[in-house]
C-alpha cells in the first residue's frame, strides 16, 4: 500500500465553502470529522489513499510547503505572505473571496507621497513590507495574530492591513478602507516533488478540482 495522500484544510471560514468542493471532487471526510468533541487531528475520508487534516490556515501553507501534506486549501493571501518556492497553486477555487486592504482612521487621509516611514499592525507583515517599499515607503510592521482593527485606536500603529469582506469590522472601528492592495480567494495547493514523484495520483486530483471549479462556474 503507498503512503496516503494528505490533504491539508483550514479550520476557519473557508472550510465550510471548501467542504462542498471537495464533496464534488469525490472526497468525503469520515464521521468523526464532524464530532466536535473528538480531539483527533488527522481523518480518513470515503477514499482509502486520501486522509484530511484540518490545520489553522497559515499552517495549511506549512504543511504542504515541506512536503508533509502533498495537497491542500488556503487563501491566496496567505500564498503571498509565506512565498514558499514549494508551494505550487495551480487552481483558483473560486472560494473565500475578500480582498486585502490599507485601512486607517476614518478621518485620515491615506500615507501619500513624501512619507517616508509609516508604522502598521498587520498578519501580514512580509506582503505589508513588499507593497509598501514599492510605495517608496518603509513600512514597520507590528505582527498581529487578529483584531488588528483596535491598534491604531490604542496607538500601537497608525494604519492596518487586513482582510476585509463587508467592510463592517472596519466601520465598527471608526476605520475606513483606504487601498486595496490584493484581491483574495481560496487556492487548491500543492507540493511541487508530489505533484512529480506522485503522477499516478496528484495530478489527476489537481485536473479533478480544476473541472469542479470549472463545472460550478459554467
Ligand atoms: N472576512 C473574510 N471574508 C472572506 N474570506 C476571509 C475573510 N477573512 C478571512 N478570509 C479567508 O479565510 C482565511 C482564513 O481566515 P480565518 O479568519 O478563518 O482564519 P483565522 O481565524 O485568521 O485563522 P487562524 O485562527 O488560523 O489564525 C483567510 O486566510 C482568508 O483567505
Ligand atoms: O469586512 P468584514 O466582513 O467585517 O470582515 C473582515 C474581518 O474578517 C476577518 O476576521 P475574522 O472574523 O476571521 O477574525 P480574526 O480577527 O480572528 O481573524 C478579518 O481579519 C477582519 O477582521
Amino acid at each position: 500500500m503507498p503512503e496516503p495522500i494528505i490533504f491539508a484544510i483550514p479550520k476557519g471560514r473557508i472550510l465550510d465553502e471548501a467542504l462542498p468542493l471537495l464533496a464534488r471532487v469525490g472526497i468525503e471526510p469520515a464521521p468523526d470529522f464532524f464530532d466536535s468533541k473528538s480531539r483527533s487531528l488527522i481523518f480518513g475520508t470515503n477514499q482509502p489513499h486520501i486522509s484530511l487534516i484540518r490545520v489553522r490556515a497559515f499552517d495549511v501553507a506549512t504543511f504542504v510547503a515541506h512536503g508533509a501534506a502533498q495537497l491542500g486549501i488556503v487563501g491566496s493571501d496567505v500564498v503571498d505572505e509565506y512565498d514558499y518556492s514549494e508551494l505550487y497553486a495551480p487552481v483558483d477555487l473560486g472560494i473565500g473571496h475578500c480582498r486585502l486592504s490599507l485601512a486607517g482612521p476614518a478621518d485620515s487621509a491615506p500615507p501619500g507621497i513624501g512619507a517616508s516611514h509609516i508604522r502598521v499592525a498587520t498578519k501580514y507583515p512580509a506582503t505589508t513590507r513588499r507593497w509598501f517599499e514599492g510605495q517608496g515607503i518603509q513600512a514597520e510592521c507590528i505582527k498581529l495574530n487578529g483584531a488588528m482593527e483596535i491598534a491604531p485606536k490604542l496607538g500601537l500603529a497608525s494604519h492596518i492591513v487586513d482582510l476585509v469582506s463587508t467592510g463592517k469590522t472596519l466601520v465598527e472601528n471608526a476605520l475606513a478602507e483606504q487601498v486595496a492592495i490584493s484581491q483574495v480567494s481560496a487556492r487548491l495547493v500543492v507540493n511541487r516533488a508530489a505533484f512529480k514523484l506522485r503522477s499516478a495520483e496528484v495530478p489527476a486530483l489537481v485536473e479533478k478540482f480544476r473541472q469542479a471549479v470549472g463545472d460550478a462556474a459554467a
